[in-house]
């Protein structure tokens, strides 16, 4: 995606989120840092790894992803693609705390896009069973970043501000409407969308902190899922790739 035309969006969440984009900036410089000393990967070096995983000889032919939010109908959805799809035909995604939840049932994503405020050792564990990271940089992780991501091996760095160094702004806000905007950037024709339920509850997989499976989300999350929906409403009317939600 041109970063002009992502550029209309940043803009219009930076001013409804009151967000500071010289703190996204410096965040991004932290990522970048971090990713010098521990290496990157390029966006092709990236989509050569994708066409390589073993189990996705079919990619080529169907272009199949499924993306994995962290909503309150994520297990419900996990065990429907079980039993109805042929997941190895899938590239599949975990948004961030989504991981969590893959791992308890013994899957491992070929994918995960985070801003590391996801469970930390789910994450590690993934990335140490084999899962490729797309790690983001924004202005309320600089900490995250600065402390976690040298952590990280397979790493494609990403920002929503104007992209510099080892860096890529694909478009997209939060994790989960990140990865869509991921998958098509590497040539999905049909995404399948498990636990992305928007709405106004969400889980502990998505906010560890909380005491119970299922909890209403605070305002902000809740602006933030809105923007996430109206975000791949927008991306399916504009790119080719067919959408199917499981959790609508
Ligand atoms: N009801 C839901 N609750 C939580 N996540 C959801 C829901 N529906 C869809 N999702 C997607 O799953 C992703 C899970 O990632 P995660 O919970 O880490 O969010 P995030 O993007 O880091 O946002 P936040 O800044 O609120 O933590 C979200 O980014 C969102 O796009
Ligand atoms: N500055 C800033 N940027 C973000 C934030 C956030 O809280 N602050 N949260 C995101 C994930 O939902 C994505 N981007
Ligand atoms: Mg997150």
């Amino acid at each position: 995606m041109k970063f002009e035309t992502w550029n209309k969006w940043y803009n219009r969440i930076l001013n409804d989120f009151n967000f500071s984009k010289d703190d996204d900036e410096k965040s991004a410089r932290y990522l970048n840092e971090s990713l010098e000393d521990t290496g990157a990967y390029s966006f092709d070096e990236f989509l050569d790894y994708v066409n390589s995983l073993n189990n996705h000889k079919e990619l080529n032919q169907n272009q199949l992803f499924v993306v994995f939010g962290a909503g309150p109908s994520l297990k419900e959805n996990i065990k429907c693609i079980q039993e109805e799809f042929d997941i190895e035909n899938y590239i599949s995604i975990a948004a961030d705390g989504a991981t969590t939840a893959l791992l308890e049932e013994d899957l491992v994503p070929d994918i995960v896009v985070t801003d590391l405020d996801g469970k930390l050792e789910d994450l590690l564990s993934a990335n140490e069973k084999g899962s490729f990271f797309v790690l983001h940089a924004h202005g309320n992780n600089l900490e995250e970043i600065n402390k976690y991501a040298r952590r990280f091996k397979k790493v494609l760095g990403t920002t929503q501000s104007f992209p510099h160094g080892n860096l890529y702004n694909l478009g997209g806000f939060t994790d989960g409407d990140r990865a869509v905007f991921l998958a098509i950037e590497l040539g999905a024709k049909k995404i399948i969308l498990a636990g992305m339920d928007f709405g106004d509850m969400t889980t502990s997989y998505s906010r560890p902190n909380i005491t119970s499976k299922i909890a209403k989300a605070d305002e902000i999350k809740q602006k933030k899922l809105k923007y996430a929906e109206k975000l791949i409403d927008w991306i399916s009317n504009n790119e080719n790739a067919e959408i199917i939600n499981l959790s609508s």
